[in-house]
């Protein structure tokens, strides 16, 4: 079946190309039964969804705007990029993990001579709390550092990793990580899932590494845990408020790596999003079931 297309608010060239490769018809908004929403947040696509929509693509894999605002259903039916931005995320929360045992995030800002205090990274026990799309990839990544993996997921499956825990257990990985990489999505459920109390589970050496989304560590409380040195540092591609203000404490810790949300370039943003635009118009048209599917009680 051909599906009817729009592209939308913004007509980017390569989404409309990535709809046609899948032998999708480009179509105005009235056409449509189907959109690939770009340009804008619920506000705008809100008054978008006439009776004819059927299937809603929305471009990032956080989809939490949407959720917050009500938008998301199952008819019409909500996809996410979840899982498209595997490769670059997981690259970044290995840099960000390679940065921290080598203490780059030191040497990179001091003006002199100093004893050395770097570790090893590999052999490294590494805890993945939410282990999906990123999570899959990240393992693959550690494998040739011997990791440890322990990973949290209610699916119960995670291959190659050492422990595998449902996500009401998470905190149960924490005493055992060197590092703790947050790959959870933004939820009711999420938010605030790292705070006061999880940091006193965690080793003095261990690092929080947050490559997800700010709203899942409470800035406060990590700030205290980071000066009281209750834990070892904490790499943030993400933070609670973002962009994190100028003078804001967390600038100032020097156990502190701070990335402006760049874990997704754009020349890979634009790869993950054209790949899940192509692969998700050819499976409607053929009725096969679609990636990254939202759903509306879990909000992710
Ligand atoms: N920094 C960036 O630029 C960037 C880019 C892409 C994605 N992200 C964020 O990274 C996260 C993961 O993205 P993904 O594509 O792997 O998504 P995904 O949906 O494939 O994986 C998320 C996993 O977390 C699990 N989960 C849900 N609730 C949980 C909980 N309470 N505790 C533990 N696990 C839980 C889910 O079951 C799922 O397996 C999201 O928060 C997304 O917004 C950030
Ligand atoms: O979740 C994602 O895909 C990235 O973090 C980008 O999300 P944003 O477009 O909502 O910032």
């Amino acid at each position: 079946m051909t599906v009817a297309v729009h592209v939308g608010p913004e007509p980017v060239p390569v989404l409309i190309e990535a709809v046609r490769r899948a032998g999708g018809r480009v179509v105005p908004l009235e056409e449509a039964e189907a959109i690939v929403f770009f340009g804008g947040g619920p506000d705008e696509l809100r008054p978008m969804l006439h009776e004819g929509i059927r299937w809603v693509q929305l471009p990032s894999a956080g989809i939490e705007r949407f959720a917050d605002a009500g938008l998301i259903s199952e008819h019409p039916l909500f996809t996410a990029a979840t899982g498209s931005y595997g490769l670059p995320v997981a690259e970044h929360a290995v840099a960000l993990m390679l940065a921290a045992a080598r203490r780059l995030y030191r040497s990179a800002r001091v003006e002199t001579w100093e004893p050395k205090t770097s570790r090893e990274f590999a052999g490294s026990t590494v805890a993945i709390v939410g282990y999906g799309g990123i999570g899959r990839v990240l393992m693959r990544m550690l494998e040739p550092f011997g990791c440890r993996v322990l990973a949290v997921t209610d699916s119960g499956e995670a291959p190659g990793a050492d422990l595998v825990l449902p996500r009401a257990r998470y905190r149960e990985v924490l005493p055992e990580a060197d590092y703790v990489v947050v790959l959870a999505p933004a939820t009711p459920e999420t938010r605030g899932m790292f705070g006061k109390r999880e940091f006193e589970l965690m080793r003095e050496d261990a690092w929080l590494v947050n490559v997800a989304r700010g709203s899942l560590v409470v800035t406060d409380e990590l700030v205290d845990a980071l000066r009281a040195g209750r834990i070892g540092g904490a790499a943030l591609d993400v933070t609670d408020p973002e962009p994190l203000p100028d003078g804001h404490p967390l600038w100032g810790l020097d156990n502190v790596l701070i990335t402006p949300h760049s874990a997704n370039p754009p020349s890979s943003y634009w790869r993950g999003l054209t790949e899940r635009v192509t692969s998700n118009v050819r499976r409607f048209g053929d009725g096969t079931p679609l990636e990254g599917v939202v759903s509306p009680s879990e909000g992710f």
